[in-house]
């Protein structure tokens, strides 16, 4: 697959639209330049549920932004630590076996909290999403899939706008794609299919439980559903694809913090008491009331998040994918004391130019 991935991202920087056009009518939605989407359509209960996703992820997500920083050094240098965001992003929003107005949300919303000063969405040309994407405000809707859209938007080509960041889950396809073009634009990482664990002890309530574990199994292919328990009749009526009895509850955070799941459920008597010690989970729900749906849509923390172990290194997304860390620097008055460290590490490198910008100004005053 890396090989066919690799010609289609080829063929799309050498021919740009012609390419995209090819490969949207052999694999996709067969839309044609300047791959327009029809009109968006959101039934009104859809369209309030979604106002409230976009309210409370868009909370999560400001409160998420770091402020600028200054370092002011008694020799006379300063070092500001600006955040700054992207000028240009793109959310591929999935929407083959199932629409994703809720990833469109997840995705636009973050990049407009980031500061990105214009937000794209690709996907599939469903009425609901692109009806979700006019109401985040998107900029721009391209009715492009898989692959070629990811090349589309890494190179630019007469109707897609080339940005500087794509994120958002898809295909084994889309996540292939965004892996090779990484480097040229960031990604935000591995998006694969849904997993949940729960760990469920004592006092859990069942019905919801099990409810949670058929919703993230509903995502169908590949998707993971796990049932961690030191109680084996707790294990047996959950019916997850695996349960994982274990001795104590130090066996149980073991185990997951090795599988590093992309939602971990914690259930029953135990779950506050758990909760400070989980560090590689995607995203952590804590208590009987917390079921992954609620992430998936609504309560405000983001439904984009590491898959297949990568929790262990990874976060959710966030506005930090969409922004980067630039060091203003001013020398000042250090030059002198700076250049007199400085010069002879130059030197020891053998780079005499170097050495000669900072010895030059040993005398200068600002
Ligand atoms: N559970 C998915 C990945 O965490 C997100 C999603 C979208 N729609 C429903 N669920």
């Amino acid at each position: 697959m890396a090989e066919d991935v690799a010609k289609i991202i080829a063929a799309v920087r050498a021919e740009g639209d012609a390419a995209v056009e090819h490969f949207e009518s052999q694999f996709g939605s067969g839309a044609r330049p300047p791959f327009a989407p029809g009109p968006g359509s959101l039934p009104d209960d859809v369209r309030a549920g979604l106002e409230v996703a976009i309210r409370n992820v868009g909370a999560v997500a400001t409160s998420g932004l770091d402020r600028d920083r200054e370092v002011k050094f008694p020799e006379g240098q300063s070092i500001k630590l600006r955040e700054v965001p992207v000028r240009r992003a793109a959310v591929y929003a999935p929407g083959g076996r199932n629409p994703y107005p809720s990833t469109v949300v997840m995705g636009v919303v973050t990049a407009q909290a980031a500061g990105v000063d214009e937000v794209y969405v690709v996907g599939a040309p469903h009425p609901v999403m692109v009806g979700a994407a006019e109401l985040c405000g998107a900029d721009g809707y391209f009715a492009v899939t898989g692959a070629q859209a990811v090349a589309a938007l890494a190179y630019g080509t007469d109707s897609i706008p080339r940005v500087d960041v794509i994120v958002g889950p898809g295909s084994l396809w889309v996540q292939e794609a965004k892996r090779q073009v990484s480097g040229v634009v960031g990604i935000d990482g591995f998006a694969g299919p849904s997993d949940l664990t729960v760990i469920a002890t004592d006092g859990a309530d069942m019905e919801a439980l099990r409810a949670d574990l058929a919703g993230q199994a509903e995502h169908g292919e590949g998707s993971l559903t796990v049932a961690v328990s030191d109680d084996q009749t707790i294990l047996d009526a959950l019916d997850a694809q695996h349960g994982v009895f274990v001795e104590s509850m130090d066996d149980a955070l073991a185990f997951v913090e090795v599988l590093a799941p992309e939602h971990l459920q914690l259930a029953g008597e135990a779950a506050e008491a758990l909760a400070p010690r989980i560090r590689s989970a995607g995203c952590l729900f804590v208590g009987s009331e917390s079921g992954t749906a609620f992430g998936d849509y609504v309560v405000g923390s983001n439904h984009v998040l590491p898959t297949e172990g990568a929790a262990r290194f990874a976060s959710g997304l966030n506005v930090r994918h969409f922004r980067r860390r630039m060091a203003e620097v001013r020398v000042g008055s250090a030059a002198a004391s700076l250049a007199a460290a400085g010069v002879p590490i130059a030197e020891a490198e053998a780079f005499e130019a170097h050495a000669a910008s900072m010895r030059l100004r040993q005398n200068s005053r600002p």
